[in-house]
């Protein structure tokens, strides 16, 4: 455990140290690339002439005339790169038009990126009518002839550069909307944004911190490119006498200059064709070069093998659309103190044939400081149910049926801002992969602070010493050290405890674990269970448990819910479903469990396999792998049975099951 005095230090380093800390990472990969370098020296070559040139040679932007009498020369000792064909000097005019140039470029962009980022990420992170929306404006915009509205918007405003600029800008950022709107899409599918909702964050928050760095990169390279094509097309204006104030230069007008003068010096179009193309040269390799360093940036932290896994299993968080719930009434649970209940809970996902149930009637209760488990083989529906818990139902699914009513709250009724306020807050979740719930960019110290702010508006020292504080109740060894580690430095068994110590910093009533110990090793998982098992005395939280081991259940649980293909199937008070199962599937899965068979002898598996959902059986779900299969199974639905206090079974042998048992 730490000291008090650990925990300040470590806290006051936190509160010190800048806080998403990518900037340094991302620039120690640029400069090790070459082109990276040139290209940055050449800009920032750039920028300080832009900047210093028009202070220098303050006369440049007013000279009608240079010398007369060396008018169109070529390079010379005099004039290093010639004269023009009023001689004035071509080398001092270049300098002082790389200011009109680089500030168009930055016109441009401000205009164009202030639209298109915050449109782009918006309509990728929100998706449906807002997406919609954004797309039809985006197409539109692609298909204005971009040019001709320039001229026009020049030809309205006398030739300002500004307006000029601006128009560039506007009519740039639909391309670039659609760029960023996809580079989000498959960001908000990461299950750290899935956690980030989860854990109560508001949308602008999230938008801002967990999706816009992590897309920094196309928005890196579409900036570049299109800095590359302002170029360009300012020159262009400008060589079309559309633009800028003569005398004042610019590379476009020394281009129009050279180009009438080919004859008599073809050498004048040479120094801005020259600059220009050096220019757009390295804006758009500079472009490439952030491409790559970010990839680099991001591949380095997230375990992509285990993260992929899990990504496949979780993704796709969508809203949770849940429908308005007809009038409280009574919930159907048989607690009345019952901290959660869950009452004939359908969760369907939508499909080109119309929506397929996943989840079908699925009812059960949970105690204040008690420990439910729901067991059962993969597909079953158990992440399912548990998600909808939080209104966050995987695949963008919808709650078709049911109530779920925590703490004497009907969540359904609380839409989307409500459910925000509950999440974490009130109810937390610990997944089953805790390292891609992290932001890979921050400090797990830092986030945790950010969490313990957001659930009990402390001021920033607080927080982080409350921080440093929960990841010593996780029983982490050194938990100052912990906190400034980011999370792709911690081990499986540490980050599973930094997920912990995030999902009680709001101090929740109930704990959803998602197979909380199945990516870790086995004595990992026994100090995880315990750690659960003495958080939930201590802070008397009740915890729902999902898990496909019996071993867990028997651990910590209870009480047990058994899923099958969509169905809770059994529900009993542990011992009673370990002593007498009274659902054949129950009976089946608990025989298959390897833990306490019998060794030599053959591991009796279930035959077959679950069904998808939508291809569900008539009647009974199990009637298929059941060798208690009547034709009575296989034709209606299947009426749950109470066969005794706390006990449901939705199995019409259950009677010939417990005699048979004993
Ligand atoms: N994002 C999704 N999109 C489409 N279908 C999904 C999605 N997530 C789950 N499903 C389907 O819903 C059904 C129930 O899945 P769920 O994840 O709840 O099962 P589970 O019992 O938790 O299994 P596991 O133990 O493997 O996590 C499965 O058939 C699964 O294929």
């Amino acid at each position: 455990m730490s000291t008090t005095a650990d925990s300040l230090a470590a806290a006051t380093e936190l509160a010190a140290a800048p806080r998403p800390n990518e900037a340094p990472r991302l620039w120690r990969r640029l400069v090790r690339r070459p082109v990276a370098v040139l290209c940055l020296l050449f800009l920032a070559a750039l920028v300080v002439v832009a900047i210093v040139a028009p202070i220098l040679l303050p006369d440049v932007s007013t000279q009608k005339a240079g010398d007369l009498n060396a008018l169109r020369q070529g390079p010379s000792a005099e004039h290093l790169l010639g004269t023009d064909s009023l001689g004035r000097d071509e080398l001092e005019r270049l300098l002082v038009g790389t200011r009109v140039t680089l500030l168009a470029a930055v016109e441009a962009l401000v205009v164009a990126c202030g639209l298109a980022i915050p449109i782009g990420i918006l309509a990728g992170y929100r998706g449906g009518r807002i997406d919609r929306a954004v797309g039809w404006f985006v197409d539109l915009g692609l298909a204005l002839p971009v040019l001709i509205i320039v001229i026009v918007v020049v030809s309205v405003f006398q030739g300002s550069t500004l307006a000029a600029m601006i128009a560039f800008g506007v009519l740039g950022a639909p391309g670039q909307i659609r760029v960023i709107r996809s580079a989000v899409l498959p960001v908000r599918e990461e299950l750290y944004v899935a956690a980030a909702r989860v854990t109560g964050l508001s949308r602008i928050y999230i938008m801002r911190h967990h999706i816009l760095p992590r897309i920094s990169g196309p928005i890196l390279v579409q900036a570049s490119l299109f800095a590359g094509a302002v170029v360009l097309a300012q020159a262009g204006l400008a060589f079309l006498n559309l633009l800028g104030d003569p005398p004042a230069p610019s590379w476009g007008q020394m281009m129009n200059d050279g180009t009438e003068n080919i004859v008599q010096q073809p050498w004048l179009i040479w120094p801005p064709g020259i600059a220009m193309m050096l220019t757009v040269m390295a804006f758009g390799f500079l472009g490439d070069t952030f491409q790559e360093a970010l990839s680099e940036n991001w591949r380095a932290p997230v375990r992509r093998k285990r993260g992929r896994r899990m990504l496949d299993g979780l993704r796709g968080h969508g809203l949770v659309r849940l429908q308005p719930v007809p009038a409280a009434g009574a919930t159907g649970g048989e607690r009345a103190d019952a901290l959660l209940v869950v009452d004939d809970l359908t969760v369907e996902l939508p499909s080109a044939g119309g929506p397929i149930p996943v989840v079908q009637g699925a009812s059960f209760e949970i105690g204040e400081g008690e420990t439910v488990g729901i067991v059962g083989e993969s597909g079953c529906g158990k992440t399912m149910t548990a998600m909808s818990i939080l209104g966050l139902v995987p695949g963008n699914g919808t709650i078709s049926r049911g109530e779920i009513v925590f703490d004497g709250r009907d969540l359904a009724a609380l839409g989307e801002d409500g459910l925000r306020k509950v999440r974490g807050k009130e109810i937390g979740l610990i997944s089953q992969e805790p390292m891609v719930s992290f932001n890979p960019t921050f400090r797990v110290g830092w986030q945790l602070a950010h969490l313990i702010r957001i659930h009990h508006g402390v001021s920033r020292k607080e927080s982080l010493d409350r921080a440093v504080e929960l990841l010593g109740r996780v029983r982490l060894n050194d938990p100052a050290d912990v906190a400034r580690r980011y999370p792709h430095e911690l081990s499986g068994g540490m980050a599973q405890r930094v997920s912990i110590a995030a999902a009680l910093a709001g101090d929740p009533k109930l704990l959803i674990a998602d197979e909380p110990t199945t990516a870790l090793d086995v004595t990992v998982q026994a100090e995880i269970l315990e750690l659960l098992r003495d958080l939930q005395r201590e802070r008397g939280l009740a915890i729902l448990l999902v898990t496909h081991d019996w071993g867990v259940i028997a651990d910590l649980c209870e009480r047990v819910v058994v899923m099958y293909a969509g169905q809770a199937v059994e529900r009993a008070a542990t011992d009673d479903l370990f002593d007498r199962p009274l659902h054949p599937y129950t009976a089946a899965l608990l025989a298959a469990n390897p833990t306490g068979s019998d060794a030599g002898h053959e591991l009796p598996a279930i035959a077959g396999s679950v069904p998808k959902p939508g291809a569900w059986p008539a009647g009974c779900h199990f009637h298929l792998r059941c060798g208690y299969a009547t034709s009575e199974c296989r034709t209606g639905a299947v009426p749950l049975a109470r066969p005794g206090q706390g006990r449901e079974t939705r199995c019409i042998h259950y009677r010939a099951l417990a005699d048979e048992d004993h």
